[in-house]
């Protein structure tokens, strides 16, 4: 196993600036994601680490040792690590048990020991009985699990992804996911994975990078990432739906009360862990659609009153989409437009007058981006 620390990466193409003065590091053993929108550089850190792409700057050390630094530039195969792609990258025209044992084949292993290595490879990601089959006539789940087996049999000390499950559908991809964090859990070999899919990082990581832009957002624990987003970007990232911007009337360490322009009353949210903000500030509010509820309208119990609350808004129902165990609405407060979802069946219809109820504890004030 290894640790990996990255320093002032950077890494441009022509003009173009894709990964800009990024640090990090990653534990010996841990499973980190790099977790962002098509685009934002999560691929080409990972080739970086892997040494598929050479950086403009920057330096990045595995288990101590330097791989790149100024002119040091150690070749992917001296790497010691193991790489599963979204395309899988196998031979189909060769058997199961050819396309594992290649890399020990290529650091000319003795033929006992290729044998031996490739059956446990294979015993790992469930597939030894299939060691003879040829891999294109293997299903999508199967050959990804092949390319899992081939980055596993020389034992690597670092194991890096990208997208490898993007090509599933996503009742395969649900049980893959189970799977491979079973394999970490078994193997525990220090593992970085790239993903578009917040459901996927937050499942498989330890820890999340959020990146944009080529850069770092936030890094956290899924726990941390999924209940304190950093700021909009993230939030929104994680699947908050909603967002008021306001301004701070009153604040302490656990909450501050936002004045939103036509609400009402002013808000009570969560304040920030990760930043300080002060009566007048300007803020964003986030909010997910599962906390914001709708009950009927009655004009005596709506809120009227000028102190800080979150229950029982005047709203107006702008739209009803059935999704089965759920209902999502969208709801109009003042110039805002909110989004609801709650337990089926549908209660209300366009053009309904409902109250809405910002459940307590789930409005987060976050930094704009
Ligand atoms: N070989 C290349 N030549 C030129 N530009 C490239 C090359 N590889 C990547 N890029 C550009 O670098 C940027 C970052 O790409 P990268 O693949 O790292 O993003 P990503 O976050 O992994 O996105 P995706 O999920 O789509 O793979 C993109 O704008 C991409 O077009």
């Amino acid at each position: 196993m290894a640790a990996v620390t990255i320093r002032g990466l950077t890494k441009r193409y022509g003009d173009n600036t894709v990964v800009e003065g990024l640090d990090l590091d990653i534990a010996d053993g841990e499973f980190l994601t790099l977790l962002g929108p098509s685009g934002c550089g999560k691929t080409t850190t990972l080739r970086c680490v892997a040494g598929l792409e050479k950086p403009d700057a920057g330096e990045i050390s595995i288990d101590g040792r330097v791989v790149v630094s100024g002119r040091t530039f150690v070749p992917p195969e001296k790497r010691d690590a193991g790489m599963v792609f979204q395309s899988y990258a196998l031979w189909p025209h060769m058997t199961v048990r050819s396309n594992v044992a290649y890399p020990l084949k290529m650091r000319r292993r003795p033929r006992a020991e290729i044998t031996s290595a490739v059956l446990e490879a294979l015993e790992m990601v469930g597939l030894d009985h299939l060691a003879d089959r040829s891999v294109g006539a293997l299903s999508g789940g199967q050959q990804q699990r092949v390319a899992l087996a081939r980055a596993l049999v020389a034992r690597p000390s670092l194991l890096l992804f990208d997208e490898p499950l993007s090509n599933l559908d996503a009742k395969l991809r649900a049980s893959m996911r189970t799977e491979l964090h079973a394999m970490h859990e078994r193997v525990g070999t220090t593992s970085i994975y790239v993903t578009h899919d917040q459901i996927e990082a937050l499942t498989l990581s330890d820890r999340i990078v959020v990146m944009q832009h080529g850069a770092i957002h936030q890094i956290g624990t899924p726990e941390e990432i999924y209940a304190d987003p950093v700021d909009r970007f993230v939030a929104d990232f994680v699947g908050f739906e909603n967002f008021l911007t306001g301004i701070v009337v009153d604040v302490d360490t656990w909450t501050s009360v936002v004045k939103v322009d036509g609400f009402p009353t002013a808000l009570l949210a969560r304040s920030s862990k990760h930043r300080t903000f002060d009566p007048g500030d300007d803020v964003t509010l986030a909010l997910r659609a599962n906390n914001v509820t709708l009950t009927d309208f009655n004009a005596a119990s709506a809120a009227t009153s000028t102190s800080a609350g979150t229950d029982g808004i005047p709203a107006t129902v702008t739209g009803v989409a059935y999704l089965g165990d759920q209902v999502e609405y969208q709801v109009k407060v003042g110039a805002h437009t909110l989004k609801s979802r709650m337990s089926s069946p549908v209660r209300w219809a366009e053009g309904d007058q409902v109250a809405v109820v910002l459940q307590q504890d789930s409005l987060l004030v976050v930094k704009e981006s």
